[in-house]
């Protein structure tokens, strides 16, 4: 028998919307006291500039701005990148692109449907683990015009990142692999009728090396710091790049939780391109990062299981490397998957497990920190 959840799913939010409906219990998942919190101020999430970093030798503002890089992603996981090589005319033609793919009458756009379990083509997020709630959003998946621009795009962000880390500029270029996958999803929000208990996203980490985020000139993408949410600007020339779990993984800079936000009156669009390491290619801690003082957590060819060292952190995940990353995360009480880990059981994995870096680890509302190179048993 079809599950409610793959009832709706098969039902566009955009049709609800269209009639008129309210949003059914499955996709209510928002406290309305959180939602009507003053928002935080604008966060310092750092616009950097690309193109100064592509020159060698470095000029001296060029050393600031790698350092500025390295700030970023250690804190934030993420930064606006201006300057990447890519037209602000492309920018706009893709988002107007996007705009008009989804105004497309219902019957055109199905054309391009994906089954409820399926990934690729126009739908919602794949059937989610039992528990989980439903996303007031839209999707469709896969082009490739787009993703071509963003090849070139990854190649200075990795070698920029790469330089930020002290290491030789190709090393996380090689780490991903010649075939490293690129997947673009467009995605759409309309408007909903009740934003303060609907979500357009739930609260997730990427499964990816990183993500890159076009936005349109609508804000909604929020990013979790400090247990606090903040709301990314929307820049016109900028792409947000949010490092994902293999990352985090591969280098001390961090995953960060996000999540996106409805409006009642504003519909909303995004380009979002998962960078991934090629299929099958191992990962772990780029070498250059591993020393005597900072041991690895994990080798590269082990499956292993992570322990805190406290009472609350002992039960462990698993991270298998064949197929990454079962890492889950705890806000509070509730638990979210991340994209890849959607075969964890809620209740079972209540923690995100950070395999290298300094990131916060979000436990029942506790904070805890895991300082790089240090064992998690000894948190
Ligand atoms: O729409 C956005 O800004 C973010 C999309 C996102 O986080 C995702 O697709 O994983
Ligand atoms: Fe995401």
């Amino acid at each position: 028998m079809a599950s409610l959840a793959n009832v709706l799913l098969s039902r566009r939010v955009q049709e609800m919307v269209l009639n008129g409906e309210e949003p059914e219990s499955l996709y209510i998942c928002r406290d309305e006291k959180e939602a009507a919190n003053v928002p935080s101020p604008l966060p310092p999430i750092p616009v950097i500039d690309l193109n100064l970093l592509s020159y060698s030798p470095l000029t001296s503002k060029a050393e600031e701005e790698l350092q500025k890089l390295k700030s970023a992603l250690c804190s934030w996981g993420c930064f606006q990148a201006i300057n990447h090589g890519i037209p602000s005319c492309f920018l706009d033609e893709f988002r107007q692109v996007t705009r008009e793919f989804f105004q497309q009458p219902m019957e055109e756009k199905q054309k391009y449907s994906k089954g409820v379990e399926e990934v690729e083509g126009y739908g919602g997020d794949p059937t989610p683990e039992e528990g989980q709630f439903l996303d007031w959003q839209d999707r469709l998946e896969d082009l490739e015009n787009y993703t071509c621009k963003m090849r070139m795009v990854t190649e200075i962000v990795s070698k920029s990142m790469a330089k930020s880390l002290g290491l030789e500029e190709n090393c996380l270029v090689d780490e991903f692999g010649e075939r490293a996958a690129l997947q673009a999803r467009l995605n759409y929000y309309p408007c909903c009728p009740r934003p303060e208990i609907v979500l357009g996203l739930k609260p997730h980490a990427d499964g990816t090396g990183y993500t890159i985020i076009l936005q349109d000139e609508v804000e909604g993408l929020q990013i979790l710091q400090n247990q606090h949410w903040f709301t990314v600007p929307t820049l016109p020339d900028a792409l947000l790049i949010l490092m994902g779990d293999q990352m985090e993984i591969m280098t001390i800079f961090k995953s960060p939780v996000h999540r996106v936000v409805n409006h009642m009156e504003k519909e909303r669009t995004s380009i979002a391109v998962f960078y991934t390491p090629q299929k099958h290619k191992e990962i772990g801690p780029l070498d250059g990062l591993v020393n005597e003082g900072t041991p690895p957590l994990f080798n590269k060819d082990e499956t292993i299981e992570l322990h805190g060292g406290t009472r609350n952190v002992r039960r462990g995940v698993e991270l298998k490397q064949a197929t990454p990353l079962a890492i889950t995360l705890a806000t509070g009480e509730r638990l979210y998957s991340t994209a890849k880990s959607k075969n964890l059981k809620r209740g079972k994995h209540d923690f995100r497990v950070i395999a290298m870096g300094e990131s916060d680890m979000v436990l029942d509302g506790q904070r805890i920190i895991l300082k790089t190179g240090q064992p998690s048993a000894t948190v």
